[in-house]
C-alpha cells in the first residue's frame, strides 16, 4: 500500500528539516505544495513549493487547503501521485488542520508525524537562525496557527507519533527506528 507521512507542528519544530532528512537519508520524495507567501532566501519555485500569486493560486484544484499565518497554502492530488510515482512511501508537510483533513480522507495511508519542541522559546531562535525576518518571525510565532500547531488536535491524537526535536541526533535516531521497523 502507498503511504504518506505526514509531518506537522508548529512553526520552527523542524518539519521541513526533518523532510530533508527523509529525502537525502531514505530517497522519500517530497509532496510539493502551492503557497502564496514571499520566497525565503534559498527556496526555489517548483523546489520548495510552487509559488503563487493570490490569483493563481484561486485558478487551482487542491485536496485541502488553509489560509497560515495571512497567506494562502494548498496540496493536490496531483502533487500527491507524482510523488508517488517516484516512491512508495512520501511525505508532506502541512499545519495540523491538513493532518486532520488528510487522515480523514486517506485513513490508514497516512502516518501522522507531530513535531514539538520541549521550550517553545527555541522556536524564535531558530527562526531567526533561519534568516527570517525579526518582524515576521514574531508575527508567526504569535499567529494563531502556529500557537495551534503546538498541539495534536483530538482528532488525531490516538493515531500520531510524536518526535521531539530538541537534539538533532536524537530526532535523527528515533528517525531511524520508525523507518527501519516498516
Ligand atoms: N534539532 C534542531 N536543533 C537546532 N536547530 C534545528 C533543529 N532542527 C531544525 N533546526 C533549525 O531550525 C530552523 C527551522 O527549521 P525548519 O525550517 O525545518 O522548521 P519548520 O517546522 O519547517 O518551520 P516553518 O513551519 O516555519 O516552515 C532551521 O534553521 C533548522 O536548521
Ligand atoms: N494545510 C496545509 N498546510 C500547508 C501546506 N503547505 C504548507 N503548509 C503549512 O503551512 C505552514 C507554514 O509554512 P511555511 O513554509 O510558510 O513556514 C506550515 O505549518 C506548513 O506545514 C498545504 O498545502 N496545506
Amino acid at each position: 500500500m502507498k503511504k504518506l507521512i505526514i509531518l506537522c507542528g508548529a512553526s520552527g519544530t523542524g518539519k521541513t528539516t526533518i523532510q530533508n532528512y527523509l529525502l537525502k537519508q531514505y530517497g522519500i520524495p517530497r509532496v510539493l505544495t502551492h503557497t502564496t507567501r514571499a520566497k525565503r532566501k534559498e527556496e526555489k519555485d517548483g523546489v520548495d513549493y510552487y509559488f503563487e500569486t493570490p490569483a493563481s493560486f484561486a485558478q487551482k484544484h487542491y485536496f485541502e487547503s488553509v489560509t497560515y499565518d495571512g497567506k494562502q497554502y494548498g496540496s493536490s492530488r496531483e502533487g500527491l501521485e507524482r510523488a508517488w510515482q517516484k516512491n512508495a512511501i512520501v511525505s508532506l508537510v502541512v499545519d495540523t488542520a491538513g493532518a486532520v483533513e488528510y487522515v480523514k480522507r486517506l485513513g490508514k495511508q497516512v502516518n501522522v508525524w507531530h513535531i514539538e519542541v520541549s521550550d517553545k522559546e527555541t522556536l524564535k531562535d531558530r527562526l531567526l537562525a533561519r534568516g527570517d525576518d525579526a518582524q515576521a518571525v514574531k508575527q508567526r510565532i504569535n499567529s494563531f496557527e502556529s500557537q495551534r500547531d503546538l498541539q495534536i488536535p483530538a482528532e488525531i491524537q490516538n493515531n500520531t507519533q510524536v518526535i521531539v526535536n530538541d537534539c538533532w541526533e536524537k530526532t535523527t535516531q528515533l528517525i531511524d527506528q520508525l523507518i527501519q521497523k516498516r
